[in-house]
């Protein structure tokens, strides 16, 4: 019988997990379950003899392939697919596929969540901010983007936004001021949210020349992952401009450093957690189930990351 794993270390909401045993199911397939796994050998053990595994921030890399001998598709059920070894999937002939768009309201609320928290200084009692009027850039206009610009606008907040890849009159189509540079965007806005990718373009490249652009009190934000930030040259930063904050769902390696040196300008969520609430959970887990039964029974492609 085909055998579709669910292998998260973080596990997604009891809900999501039994609508994907119950699309599982009513294709004729078994559900096996890995959770909270603490050992990399559970999860090999795991996926020894599995046609499909459904993952979240679980790394799949060439060890785990070499272990799964019947594997024939992988789905992320989230956005960002940097956590597989997409070669290695390729060589081994496994499919591997994201959920596009599925989490991606859970983050945004997440991020304006984060900027009230921060303008109202954690909530100290202390005299704040307003986030009406303020100029909103943002670093990568995909699914997240778009969902910041959308839920920022209804603050009263002026959209702006670079993507690499997004052409301006898009940018412009959607109600947002297409940026041509990143530096230029860092320049203008009061606010930088990251929602770009961790890719060879992307890491490291937010930076202390780029911190240094910013107008007097503006907040960077990242949602994305912390691969991006060139963490020390951030720090260096936010240590030289004392009017400047940032805000993280990506704790960083020198998490403490920044505590010490920055107090309350600084702030990272204690887990990763933009992409968690049980609608982003149901909507990932039950995607990434159906896409797994279209990709056996019909041989269907569409979310396909790897060649
Ligand atoms: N914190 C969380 O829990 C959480 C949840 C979802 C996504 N994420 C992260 O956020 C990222 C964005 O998610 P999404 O759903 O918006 O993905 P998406 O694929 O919809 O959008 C990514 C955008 O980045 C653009 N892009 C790619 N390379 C770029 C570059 N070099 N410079 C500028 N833009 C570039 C693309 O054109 C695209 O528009 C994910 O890759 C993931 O790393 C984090
Ligand atoms: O890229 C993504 O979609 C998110 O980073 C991801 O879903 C969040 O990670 P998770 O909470 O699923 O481990």
């Amino acid at each position: 019988m085909t055998k579709v794993l669910i292998a998260t270390e973080k596990p997604f909401a009891a809900p999501a997990v039994a609508a994907i045993k119950d699309i599982v199911s009513k294709a004729g397939y078994e559900t096996v379950l890995l959770e909270k796994y603490t050992e990399k050998s559970q999860l090999l053990a795991a996926v020894a003899d599995v046609d499909a595994i459904i993952i979240r921030s679980d790394k799949i890399d060439k060890e785990v392939f070499d272990a799964a001998k019947n594997l024939k598709i992988v789905v992320r059920a989230g956005a960002g697919y940097d956590n597989v070894d997409l070669a290695e999937a390729t060589a081994h002939n496994v499919c591997v596929m994201n959920t596009p768009g599925q989490n991606s309201n859970a983050v945004a609320e997440l991020v304006m969540g984060l900027l009230v928290f921060n303008a109202r200084n954690q909530f100290n009692g202390k005299s704040g901010s307003e986030l009406k009027d303020k100029k909103m850039g943002i670093l990568a206009y995909g699914n997240v983007g778009r969902n910041v610009a959308r839920i920022a606008k209804g603050f009263g907040m002026e959209i702006f936004a670079y993507d690499a890849f997004v052409p301006a009159e898009a940018i412009k189509e959607s109600g947002a001021t297409p940026i041509a540079t990143v530096p230029e965007l860092f320049a203008t806005c009061d606010v930088i949210s990251l929602h770009a990718p961790a890719t060879p373009e992307t890491i490291k490249s937010i930076n202390y020349d780029l911190l240094m652009k910013m107008p007097k009190d503006a907040v960077l934000i990242n949602s994305a992952r912390k691969e991006i930030i060139d963490e020390e040259g951030v720090l260096k930063a936010l240590t030289e401009r004392t009017d400047l904050r940032y805000l993280t769902d990506i704790m960083p390696a020198n998490h403490e450093a920044m505590v010490a040196a920055l107090g309350d300008r600084y702030f990272s969520t204690p887990k990763k957690m933009g992409a968690q609430t049980g609608e982003a959970n149901n909507n990932a887990g039950i995607a990434a189930a159906n896409q797994i039964v279209d990709f056996i029974a019909n041989g269907v492609e569409k979310f396909r990351v790897n060649k």
